[in-house]
């Protein structure tokens, strides 16, 4: 099963300055979409309303999976949110953070903390802490963490950001392993050339609104779904 999410004339406004103007759109099931835009333009918002952390002031968010439309509260179960800040606790391991995060799953069917760890490449007896390790090493745990609830959606606000091109690479054929498992991918970004060999679709927005959705270079490319797979 996988998640479509539907925007209809979406704004989200801060006193009399609209982040987001009418928008609306409809992410397809199984797609990556790499948003794109200047700073402020309104990617973290439009992620975070998707995610249900913030709620729009006129229009409507939905997640669609099968038959049922549902507001993002009550399908969060499905969905996976990695914001800009890691969100781990620094003086714990890896394999702590996500035996701490698994435990809040608890009714709910998640992956094993090693498991999480090694989806993302990371091993799961590194004694360090999370505070000792690199950006791209950080930013690797931190998308575990949102792996360990089995999210079929995945909105990933700067996966790449303050990275050495060798992580920003490593992370990048983890997202396309997500895709490849049939997941709805939305990432925000400001490194296109990075990111478009992932992207079915790039949207870039522009003061609010959807300035352009064009097909990105894996538009078409027949997705290698894996029903085996745990990610
Ligand atoms: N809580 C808030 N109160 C007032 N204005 C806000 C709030 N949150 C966001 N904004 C404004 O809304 C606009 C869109 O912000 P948003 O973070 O969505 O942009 P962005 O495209 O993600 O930018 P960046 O690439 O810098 O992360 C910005 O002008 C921002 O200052």
């Amino acid at each position: 099963m996988s998640c479509a999410v539907e925007l209809q004339e979406v704004s989200k406004v801060y006193g009399s300055f609209a982040a987001l103007r009418k928008v609306s759109l409809r992410f397809e099931a199984g797609c990556c979409y790499v948003l794109l835009g200047e700073n402020g333009a309104g990617k973290s918002t439009l992620l975070r309303m998707v995610a249900g952390l913030l709620r729009p002031t006129y229009g409507s968010v939905h997640i669609v999976r099968d038959a049922a439309v549902q507001p993002p509260a009550a399908a969060r179960h499905s969905i996976g949110y990695m914001s800009h800040a890691p969100m781990l606790y620094e003086e714990l391991t890896a394999l702590e953070n996500m035996q701490y995060f698994a435990s809040l799953y608890r009714e709910q069917a998640c992956l094993a903390p090693e498991e999480a760890l090694r989806a993302v490449g990371l091993d799961p007896a590194l004694p360090r802490a999370v505070g000792q390790f690199s950006q791209g090493m950080r930013q690797r745990a931190s998308l575990a963490r949102v792996l360990l609830s089995k999210p079929e959606l995945l909105l990933l606000d700067e996966p790449f950001s303050n990275m050495d091109a060798a992580s920003a690479r490593q992370m990048l054929a983890l997202v396309a392993g997500l895709r490849a498992a049939g997941k709805t991918i939305l990432l925000t970004t400001h490194q296109r050339e990075l990111a478009e060999p992932v992207a079915d679709f790039l949207l870039t927005l522009q003061a609010g609104r959807v300035a352009s959705l064009l097909a990105g270079a894996a538009n078409g490319r027949l997705h290698t779904r894996n029903t085996e797979a745990h990610i």
